[in-house]
This record gives structure tokens, sequence and C-alpha cells, in this order.
């Protein structure tokens, strides 16, 4: 790759670095050595636009949970640099890089990774008491009111469908006001209506509050949500989706051959890789 300056990933306008929630400079990542070693992230130079939401498709292996981890800084990076807003994550150390994860990143993984034995209410409010930060009540009202939780505030986990639960789950991540939420297919292990349900809040909290989403998926009805998604091929941004639909997302997905090479169809907005 030869630019330097990131994908504006869905502004349309050049934003300056201000307008991203995240960014990376030329990110590589390589794991194993010798003949075992693979690039899972060549040269990703891209920025996530702020109060926007942003998906993250491309075949299997080709780099999309490394490049979510490594944004998230919940993994390092073997060159290039990794800003969650104005902070350069790639310059702090263990502990700064912990308390960076807590105050401002939210995080929606494929399993609801719930405590058990807390109600939803103390689920949602945990990382917050673990911070020591005293809820903001208007935003929590608010929150619990977007993803519809009011009557099942009181209820354990286990006493949840896998919606319910994955709406916790999205409350917790919205409560503390992170600056950005990396979703992991938030709704991998959902059935297509709770599925539905969560994206929908998702994107309602991307519209209604101003929050900053990315997500990676496997489902083209799922980046459908999003305003924008990003495709990566064999660790490489090379292209990016404005408003998608479910049917351009699919037909987008079947220019990658089986081994993930890519195929521009004409048209399409090249990403960030070939500018
Ligand atoms: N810990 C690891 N050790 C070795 N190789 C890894 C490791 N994690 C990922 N890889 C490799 O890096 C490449 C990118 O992996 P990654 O999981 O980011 O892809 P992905 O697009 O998220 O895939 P999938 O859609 O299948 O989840 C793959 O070739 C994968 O095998």
């Amino acid at each position: 790759m030869t630019n330097t300056a990131p994908s504006t990933a869905g502004a349309r306008t050049a934003p300056g670095a201000g307008d991203f929630a995240a960014r990376t400079q030329q990110i590589a990542k390589v794991y194993g050595r010798g003949d075992a070693q693979v690039v899972a992230l060549d040269g990703v130079t891209v920025g996530i636009p702020r109060g926007r939401f942003t998906a993250i498709m491309g075949p299997s292996g080709s780099g999309k949970s490394t490049l979510m981890h490594c944004m998230a800084g919940l993994d390092s990076v073997d060159s290039g640099q990794v800003f969650i807003g104005d902070t350069e994550l790639t310059r702090l150390r263990d502990k700064q890089l912990t308390r960076l994860r807590r105050d401002k990143v939210g995080f929606i993984f494929q399993a609801f990774n719930l405590v058990p034995t807390l109600t939803a209410l103390e689920n949602i409010t945990l990382p917050m008491d673990i911070a020591g930060r005293k809820p903001d009540r208007e935003w929590l009202d608010a929150v619990i009111d977007t993803v519809g939780l009011r009557p099942r505030l009181k209820h354990r986990p286990s006493e949840l469908s896998g919606g319910q639960q994955q709406r916790v789950a999205c409350a917790r991540a919205l409560a503390a006001r992170p600056e950005i939420i990396f979703a992991d297919e938030p709704t991998g292990n959902l059935d297509s209506r709770s599925g539905a349900e969560v994206l929908g809040f998702l994107r309602d909290s991307v519209r209604r509050m101003g929050q900053t989403i990315v997500m990676v998926t496997h489902d083209p009805s799922a980046a459908a949500y999003a305003d924008q998604v990003l495709f990566l091929s064999d660790g490489q941004i090379v292209d990016t989706m404005h408003e998608p639909t479910a049917e351009r997302v699919l037909e987008r997905m079947k220019g990658f051959d089986a081994v993930g090479a890519p195929v521009r169809p004409a048209g399409d907005e090249p990403g960030v890789a070939a500018r």
C-alpha cells in the first residue's frame, strides 16, 4: 500500500483526525515465523468516523478480527500506529492501555459474557462500578429504554432470552458512554428476529445517541444496518461501501474468490488500498 491518509470510511469530505473515533496508520500484524508465517494485516490505514456505524466484512481469514482487536488495544501491532481519539495506543504501557480500554472503549462479543449471578441492571453498571464511576442516571435511563430492557432489569441472565442477554451486553457497552464500541459478530448466536432487534438498537444508539460503533460480521443483512462497510481481503482494506443494502453487500462478497482475492466490480468506490 502506498497511501498514507486514513480512508474516510464513510465521510464524504476528507475529515481531519479529530473526526475519527479511531484510526490506524499503516498497521501490520504477522503471526508465526518461517513457513508458518501469516500476514494478518498488511499495512492498513483506516479512519472510523465518529457517530457512525461501520461494518467490517471480508472472507474468512482476511484479518477482520485481527484489525478489530488491534484497533481496540486487545492485540498489539508489529508496526504502524493505532489511535483512539487523540491517544496513540501503540505508545501506551500495559496499565495505561487497560485504563484506556476501560474508560474509552466498549465491547460486545458473540458470547454475551454476562455475570450469571448479577441482575441485568447490575451487569449493565458493572464496568462503571469496577472503575469507581457513578452512572449518569439520565443517560442510563435512555440506554435502558433504547434497548427495551426496563421490564427485565431485575432478571438474571438465565431468566432472559439470548436476544435479551445480548441487549444487556449492548446496554453495558453503551452505559459508560465510550468513545467507540467494538462489536465482534454480535448477532452470531442469535436467531434472525433477535439479531434484527439487537442490530436495530445498535443503529438507534448511533442515530439517536451519537455513538460510534464498529462491527465485524459475516452476515450481509447485518452489515446493511451500518452506515458504511469496509471490505478486507488478505489483510488489506480493498473497498468501502456507503449506505449498504444486504443485496449490494452480498454481490460485493461474491467478488472475492475462494482464496479471498478481491475482484472489484465496476462502479464500487475504491477502498483505502486503492487510493
Ligand atoms: N493467534 C494466531 N496465530 C496464528 N495465526 C493467526 C492467529 N490469529 C489469526 N491468525 C491468522 O491471521 C489471519 C487473519 O485472521 P483473522 O481471525 O483476523 O481473520 P477473520 O477475517 O476475522 O477470519 P474469520 O472470518 O474466519 O473469523 C488468518 O489467516 C488466521 O489464520
